[in-house]
């Protein structure tokens, strides 16, 4: 058999078969010449077997970024595994919005639930006079993150383990957080490759998905200096509640409800 043939024999099992290939050619560390010259020679027996590793793991829905164990976010390549949520290329849009709307040099910045770290580590990399706190409720989630500093030899940020503010007790110029923001009734209509796998954590949060917003919002000026902003992801139908939950507590302040790439509301900013 080719690997080719061997491909399409697994691909036509899968409900997402392009992933096969993907974690076949990330783990060989192949180049696209590289793999589509191997697409119709005589598959290996190794190769028949690793294939075959792969297979069954994706036929159990486990995530393929768990089964390389690396993934991409910001042009950093970080390491991924069930201790933390798989960064989103929405996540990706929040960071550009930071770094557009502000170019000042030696900013303080607190990243709130910083999972695998890719927040912080994007601003910390794009910002190098800035200093990132990067927190999380879970230590062996912050362990990631922090291992994911010293692989992207990101040095300008410092590791909490608070649940929101409970452990910090300075102010911040910008305080960012992607929360937990998904309601428990929600479970239903999910994927089973999130909710087998990711860790709930990370992904759901009480009182409809609000309570870690409603946690910032109400002790947030706490930590903020006086032109101090906010930056929040928020779960494309939570636009309405969340913006008027912080204009609530933030009278003075600007509050802004804005879209990602696909036009949903995705993010909150607040100056
Ligand atoms: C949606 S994930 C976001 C991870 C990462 N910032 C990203 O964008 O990929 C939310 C993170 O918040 C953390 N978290 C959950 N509850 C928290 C709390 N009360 N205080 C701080 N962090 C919390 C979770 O452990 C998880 O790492």
């Amino acid at each position: 058999m080719t690997y080719l043939q061997t491909f399409q024999t697994y691909e036509k099992q899968l409900t997402r078969p392009e992933e096969l290939r993907y974690v076949f050619r990330y783990a060989r560390n192949l180049s696209y010449t590289d793999f589509v010259m191997l697409l119709n020679t005589e598959i290996s027996a190794e190769d028949e077997n690793f294939m075959k590793m792969i297979f069954k793991r994706l036929q159990k829905d486990e995530p393929a970024q768990y089964i390389v164990g690396e993934t991409e976010f910001y042009g950093l390549t970080i390491t991924v595994d069930r201790r933390a949520l798989i960064p989103r290329p929405e996540t990706e849009e929040l960071v550009d919005l930071i770094l557009a709307e502000n170019a000042t040099e030696g900013l303080k910045v607190l990243d709130i639930g910083t999972g695998t770290g890719v927040i912080a580590l994007s601003l910390g990399k794009h910002q190098p006079t800035w200093q990132l706190t990067a927190t999380d409720i879970s230590a062996e989630t912050l362990e990631l993150a922090a291992q994911n500093a010293e692989k992207t030899k990101i040095s300008n940020l410092t590791f909490i383990q608070s649940d929101v503010f409970s452990h910090i007790s300075e102010k911040y110029d910008i305080i960012v957080s992607n929360p937990p923001y998904i309601a428990d009734f929600e479970k239903a209509d999910m994927a089973k490759n999130v909710l087998e796998y990711e860790p709930h954590l990370a992904l759901f949060a009480e009182n409809d998905g609000l309570a870690i917003y409603q946690k910032m919002a109400e002790n947030a000026s706490q930590f903020l200096t006086e032109t101090g902003k906010l930056y929040l992801e928020i779960g494309y139908l939570q636009g309405q509640s969340v913006s008027q939950l912080f204009q609530h507590h933030f009278p003075q302040k600007r509050v802004r409800v804005l879209q990602d790439l696909s036009g949903k509301d995705r993010m909150i900013a607040i100056d």
